[in-house]
């Protein structure tokens, strides 16, 4: 009978303890034991007796539980049950001994019912295959080959820092040292300068065109950057990450805060720094690029930016003459986010 019909004598909670399994159908007709534990498991009564053993009692049991089987099984507080299961029939069939009948253990149950054991032999003297195979015979199913780790996802990394840091620097080298990563080709609407290349330095397009963009929702997020339009394109990120590439994005501090209510958790958030204050300084004022008036502004906007480190999820020091060891400290971190058990889900 279904247990939904037994007549626990608890009111609503039952505790079931499953004493040893069986399969049934022959060939297969043998006893899957011993047990590692006696597993335990309380449940509500009525209830769904197949969820809750399928979910509650853990491996090697529950694989089990899908097959067709018998299990000796009682409650704590009612009586010795014996439950037996169809393949063709999703719900358990319980059939219920009167007590005076019934199996405490399949140890009290009949001779003539125990299918013979499997007997594991000695891990000194056997052959590494016959133990392999009695385990796999003892458990009651073939051991997998398929990869017990989850494919790792396509990651979003999205890379910021005060200006003169080193983004640019880490980028090229990053790609040049890992070939599954893309970085975003923004859109402009900035004329082309000299040397530049279409789709390389930039996707050059009109201002015309670039609002077009955004009117179809086409970037994942845009900036009016001293008169001009830059954007990030989604359908190229798509693309990439739909082949497998992880994606990064290069953005400044503001930009990064868009991303992040955008993106949230689903992407990283990398803030690279120098190793001081005044090491950001003097690779500034050494790289030549800036006018006075200019580094003034990029000094001072970087000791406010600096306070933004705390909405990053990582921080990565470019200390001077360390680049590499920079660019091995990001491939950690992506070598780290792709072994997490829960991954993050980056959608554009
Ligand atoms: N580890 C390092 N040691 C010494 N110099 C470095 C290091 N990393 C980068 N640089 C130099 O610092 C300068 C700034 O680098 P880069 O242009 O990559 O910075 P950035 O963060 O992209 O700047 P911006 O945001 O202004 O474009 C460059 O001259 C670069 O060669």
């Amino acid at each position: 009978m279904r247990l939904s019909k037994c007549k626990p004598k608890s009111p609503s909670k039952v505790t079931l303890r499953l004493h040893s399994l069986f399969l049934d159908s022959p060939p297969f007709r043998r006893r899957l034991s011993p047990p590692t534990a006696s597993p335990t498991t309380t449940i509500q009564h009525p209830t769904n007796f197949q969820q809750t053993l399928n979910s509650d009692i853990k491996p090697p049991f529950n694989s089990m539980l899908t097959r067709r089987f018998c299990a000796s099984i009682s409650y704590l507080n009612l009586n010795p049950l014996l439950l037996t299961k169809k393949p063709t029939n999703p719900l358990l069939l319980i059939n219920q001994f009167p007590t005076s009948q019934a199996p405490k253990s399949i140890s009290s149950m009949g001779e003539s019912r125990r299918p013979a054991a499997v007997p594991i032999p000695s891990v000194e003297t056997a052959d590494r295959n016959e133990l392999y195979r009695a385990l796999e015979s003892s458990v009651g199913s073939s051991f997998s080959s398929e990869p017990l780790a989850p494919n790792p996802r396509p990651l979003i990394i999205v890379i910021s820092g005060p200006s003169g840091v080193g983004k640019d620097c880490l980028i090229k080298r990053l790609r040049e040292v890992r070939e599954s990563i893309h970085f975003v080709v923004t859109a402009t609407s900035r004329p082309m300068r000299a040397g530049e290349v279409n789709g390389k330095d930039y996707f050059f397009m009109s201002k015309q065109e670039f609002l077009g963009m955004v009117e179809n929702d086409e970037l994942l997020e845009y900036a009016l950057v001293y008169g001009d339009y830059k954007g990030i394109p989604k359908q190229q990120i798509r693309d990439y990450m739909a082949k497998g590439y992880d994606i990064v994005l290069r953005v400044d501090i503001q930009g990064a805060a868009t991303l992040r209510r955008i993106l949230g958790d689903s992407a990283v958030f990398v803030f690279l720094v120098a190793e001081s204050e005044s090491e950001l300084v003097m690779r500034l004022i050494d790289r030549k690029t800036e006018s006075k008036e200019a580094l003034l502004v990029r000094v001072a906007t970087a000791r406010e930016e600096l306070k933004q480190m705390k909405n990053f999820d990582y921080v990565v020091v470019n200390a001077e003459g360390k680049l590499e060891s920079c660019v091995k400290k990001m491939e950690s971190i992506i070598d780290a986010e792709k072994a997490k058990v829960s991954q993050r889900r980056a959608m554009v």
